[in-house]
C-alpha cells in the first residue's frame, strides 16, 4: 500500500492525515530530510507560506525536498503548499522566501485579499469528475488563497474560477519600486497538474470529498505502473513478448 508523506511543520497537516485515514491510506508526517526516504509521494498541507518556508530552511528541508519532487515522485501542495512548489511567487513579504519549485507557473501569495476575504465558492471539476466520479463540481475552500497567474505549455488546468468582484488590485513591485497592476483576467486558475506536481489553490482536505485525495493517490499508481513498464521494456525479449508479465502488480485502491 502506498505511504503518503505529510509535511508537517505548520499548517493544515493534521486534516490531511485525517483525510487520508478516510480512504484508508497511511499517512507518515514529515518534519525532517531523512523522513522522505521510502515516502511514495508526498502532500504539502496549507498554511503560511513564509513561516513554513522559514521551518523547512531551519530542518535543512529544501534539498531533500527539491530531490524528492526531482525524482519524479508524486507532490501536491495545497494552497501555500502551492506556492512552495511554484517556480515564481509574486506578492511575497519583503526579502521574499525560499520555494521549492519544479512548478512551471507563476503564483500570487495573496490574490484574494486578507484573511477576512477568505470564501468558498463551487468550482467546476469536469476532469476530476471523469476520473473520480461523482459530481462535476466540488467545494472550493478559499483561505487567504493564493492563485496562479500563468502557466507553462506543460501545465494542465483543473480548474479556475471568477475572480471575485471586490478583490483587491494586487501589485508587484518593479526593479524601480515602481508598483503596476499585473492582472486583468475575469477569470484566475486555482488548480493544475504537471507531471508528477499537483497544486489545488484551495483546501479539499477540509471538505468530506475525497476525490482530490483519491485522484492525487491515482498520480501515484501511474507513477509506479510507468516504472514498471519501463522496467518491463528493459527486460529479457522473452519477457517483452510475453504481454501477460506487463501488467502492474498493484491493483487499483479505490474501486
Ligand atoms: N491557506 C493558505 O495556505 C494561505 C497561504 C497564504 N496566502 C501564504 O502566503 O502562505
Amino acid at each position: 500500500m502506498a505511504v503518503v508523506g505529510v509535511l508537517a511543520l505548520q499548517g493544515s497537516y493534521n486534516e490531511h492525515m485525517a483525510a487520508l485515514r478516510r480512504i484508508g491510506v497511511r499517512g507518515v508526517e514529515v518534519r525532517k530530510p531523512e523522513q522522505l526516504q521510502g515516502l511514495d509521494s508526498l502532500i504539502i498541507p496549507g498554511g503560511e507560506s513564509t513561516t513554513m518556508a522559514k521551518l523547512a530552511n531551519y530542518h535543512n528541508l529544501f534539498p531533500a525536498l527539491r530531490e524528492f519532487v526531482g525524482a519524479g515522485k508524486p507532490v501536491w501542495g495545497t494552497c501555500a503548499g502551492l506556492i512552495f512548489l511554484a517556480n515564481k511567487a509574486v506578492g511575497q513579504k519583503s526579502g521574499g522566501q525560499e520555494l521549492i519549485g519544479g512548478l512551471d507557473c507563476t503564483v500570487h501569495r495573496n490574490f484574494f485579499g486578507s484573511q477576512i476575504q477568505s470564501f468558498e465558492t463551487e468550482l467546476s471539476v469536469p476532469m476530476l469528475a471523469e476520473k473520480e466520479g461523482g459530481s462535476n463540481t466540488c467545494r472550493g475552500v478559499f483561505i487567504r488563497a493564493p492563485a496562479i497567474l500563468d502557466v507553462g505549455s506543460d501545465v494542465e488546468v483543473l480548474a479556475d474560477c471568477p475572480v471575485p468582484a471586490d478583490r483587491p488590485s494586487i501589485t508587484i513591485t518593479s526593479g524601480e519600486g515602481v508598483e503596476e497592476e499585473v492582472y486583468s483576467k475575469d477569470r484566475v486558475i486555482v488548480a493544475v497538474r504537471q507531471g508528477n506536481i499537483l497544486a489545488t489553490a484551495f483546501h479539499p482536505e477540509l471538505t468530506s470529498d475525497s476525490r482530490w485525495h483519491r485522484f492525487f493517490l491515482d498520480m501515484d499508481k501511474e507513477s509506479h505502473t510507468k516504472a514498471f513498464s519501463a522496467l518491463s521494456l528493459s527486460s529479457s525479449s522473452r519477457d517483452a513478448q510475453d504481454g501477460s508479465k506487463n501488467k502492474p502488480i498493484d491493483l487499483p485502491i479505490f474501486e
